[in-house]
């Protein structure tokens, strides 16, 4: 006997409760017949769907959508990329793991950079709101005005993740909170900005083709 597959990829969703063996017995006339009672768990099953449907059953646990992995009621590595990709395809592109942030590259423009964003972001702890790049920053930020200290924010990554575009954000923030003004900051690298991000651990050196990079 094999569990059917499809009930082992949706075992940690179900909680394995939706699916039942049956044993199927092939008459001699052709016909088909089902041993048990099938009827009564189709009509168990529906009952049970309706009643939690009018919120008279505990939903089933969602495994997906954790803003932290840290969260993750069962924590391995199928439960880590379901999360990821529930998020994922709702364009949450960016997940916390304690204080590290996960990002994933959507390829296309989303709008949450606006200064809108940056206002919502400003002096938060980390994880009362949604991840978020500027949430690092902003976090950066605070702990070096209040510490004294200088920060340094980690960007890893293999090729073409989204590193560039990470910094760019994050430069963003750092200087519409330095300037309280939402200036770009990016065309003024070698000026005013290059020291103020070396103050935030960010060695950036250009090259061609990239507005500047980290090391
Ligand atoms: N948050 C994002 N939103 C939209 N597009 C993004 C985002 N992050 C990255 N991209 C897009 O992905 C592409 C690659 O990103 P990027 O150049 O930042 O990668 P990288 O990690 O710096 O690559 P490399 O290490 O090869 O220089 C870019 O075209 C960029 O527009």
């Amino acid at each position: 006997m094999l569990w059917p597959r499809v009930a082992l990829e949706h075992r940690s969703l179900s909680g394995g409760e939706d699916y039942r063996f049956l044993l199927r017995q092939k008459n001699l006339d052709g016909s088909i017949h089902y041993g048990g009672s099938l009827q009564m768990w189709l009509q168990v099953t529906e009952v049970r769907r309706r009643m939690m449907e009018r919120g008279l059953l505990p939903q089933p646990e969602s495994q997906g959508d954790h803003a932290d992995l840290c969260c993750l009621p069962e924590l391995n590595e199928r439960t880590l990329l379901d999360n990821l990709r529930s998020r994922f395809r709702q364009e949450k592109i960016y997940t916390y793991v304690g204080s590290i942030l996960i990002v994933i590259n959507p390829f296309k423009f989303l709008p949450i950079y606006n200064p809108k964003y940056v206002k919502m972001y400003d002096n938060h702890t980390l994880g009362d709101l949604e991840p978020h790049i500027y949430a690092v920053a902003d976090v950066a930020y605070h702990a070096m005005l209040q510490r004294q200290r200088n920060q340094c924010i980690v960007i890893s990554g293999e090729s073409g993740s989204g590193k560039t575009q990470s910094t760019n954000f994050l430069i963003h923030h750092l200087t519409a909170l330095s300037q309280k003004g939402f200036a770009s900051g990016v065309e003024r690298i070698n000026g005013f900005y290059l020291p103020f991000l070396q103050r935030f651990g960010l060695h950036l050196t250009p090259e061609p083709g990239d507005e500047y990079k980290h090391a």
